[in-house]
């Protein structure tokens, strides 16, 4: 059977300490999602590597620091990165595509609408899309920096069937190996915990940016959105069908949920909380395990500045965030009728309300 796969390339793989493109890497990825693609599967690439494989180019002697030094490198990157995909892939006569994406365009629905139709148009065409952050249009504050989360949010929407995400390291550690030579390497993660976080440290080579620690973030967006993720490393030939078909170098991180409708992983991954509720046990268990909206009942404290309409988090009483929803009350309403019976609600605000429910069902998603 065919399926949807997208596939991460961080820097580290694709490029050298100084600057360049490593060519024959390129090369050598490009034959391997090659032989995947024969088999009929609809493959999408996210790359990065763009400021990495420009900043020698363009003359400076290491990853720059500053914005603009970074958004012209990229620039000068972008173009080199491209032609040497378009060059290898063409060799296994296969078309590529380049697609551009910032932040806001996942905050935009129509946006987001173009660029699936624009994707889903090209895989019927048999073409691979090559996605990067739109780098010399992306400020600091709005960028996804690495392109790990970029890639989990790709693989979400376009509804994957699995993420694979390449790097230098054949998967997650107990601790950075470049600085433990005694860590021990993660085969399968069924639930990424506090622990797993504390662990996944920074970037460890000298061109990628996020380390472990992005892609554990990446997984976890991923995986909760149905889509299962490989984490490791493709440095021989036919390492990329092992590790699509699960006998891969690296750590898988598996899920048992289903694919999530986008408005959901909108709500879930993209959307800035105003605000926040702490709930008691009650509400807590109707939220997480009896699929029940919350109610003004559960409500114990209230937190922020937000209107009805407005995004809030949800938080039980140890303090832990369970979920984010779409609140039906302003925050002054909500602190006047927390803990109330509905009953009681109805009467204190003389039925002045559109709906009951704090957070309804369908505009509520759970994160815990
Ligand atoms: N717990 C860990 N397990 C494995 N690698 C880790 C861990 N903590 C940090 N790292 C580092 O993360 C690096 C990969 O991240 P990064 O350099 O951002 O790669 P990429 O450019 O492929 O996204 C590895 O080279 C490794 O040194
Ligand atoms: N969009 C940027 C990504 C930067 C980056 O280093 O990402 P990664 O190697 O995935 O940690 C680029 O192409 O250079």
């Amino acid at each position: 059977m065919s399926s949807r796969i997208v596939i991460k390339i961080g820097s580290s793989s694709l490029t050298t300490d100084t600057g360049s493109l490593h060519k024959e890497a390129v090369a050598f990825f490009a034959a391997e999602i090659a032989a995947l693609h024969a088999e009929g599967h609809e493959v999408l690439l996210v790359t990065s590597g763009a400021v990495a494989a420009g900043f020698g180019h363009i003359g400076y002697t290491s990853r720059p620091k500053l914005l603009h030094e970074k958004q012209a490198a990229a620039a000068v990157g972008q173009a080199l990165l491209m032609q040497a995909y378009q060059q290898a892939f063409a060799g296994h006569e296969i078309k590529t595509a380049q697609i551009l994406l910032t932040r806001t365009d996942f905050l935009n629905r129509k946006r987001m609408g173009n660029a699936i139709m624009t994707i889903d148009e090209l895989l019927k065409q048999r073409v691979i899309p090559i996605i990067n952050e739109n780098d010399t249009v992306s400020v600091d504050e709005l960028k996804f920096g690495d392109n790990d989360m970029l890639s989990a949010l790709v693989a979400g929407f376009i509804k994957a069937s699995k993420l694979l995400i390449l790097t230098d390291t054949d998967g997650l550690y107990t601790a950075d190996p470049r600085k433990q030579a005694d860590a021990v390497k993660y085969d399968r993660i069924d639930e990424i915990t506090e622990e797993i976080y504390a662990i996944a440290g920074g970037s460890g080579s000298a061109v990628g940016t996020g380390g472990m620690r992005s892609k554990v973030d990446a997984a976890k967006v991923a995986t909760r959105g149905g889509v299962p993720v490989f984490v490791g490393r493709v440095l021989t030939q036919g390492d990329l069908k092992a590790a699509f078909y699960d006998r891969g170098k690296g750590t898988y991180f598996d899920t048992r949920l289903h694919s999530l409708p986008r408005k959901k992983q909108w709500l879930g991954f993209m959307s800035s909380p105003l605000g926040s509720v702490q709930v008691d046990l009650g509400a807590e268990k109707a939220l997480l395990h009896d699929g029940h909206s919350l109610l003004p009942v559960g409500v114990q404290e209230v937190q922020g500045h937000f209107q009805a309409g407005d995004v809030i988090e949800v938080i039980n009483v140890t303090g832990d965030v369970i979920g984010r929803g779409i609140v039906n009350y302003d925050e002054e309403q909500l602190r006047m009728i927390r803990g109330l019976s509905s009953q009681e609600v109805l009467k204190k605000l003389e039925g002045n309300m559109s709906r009951l429910e704090v957070v309804h069902r369908d505009e509520w998603i759970t994160l815990k």
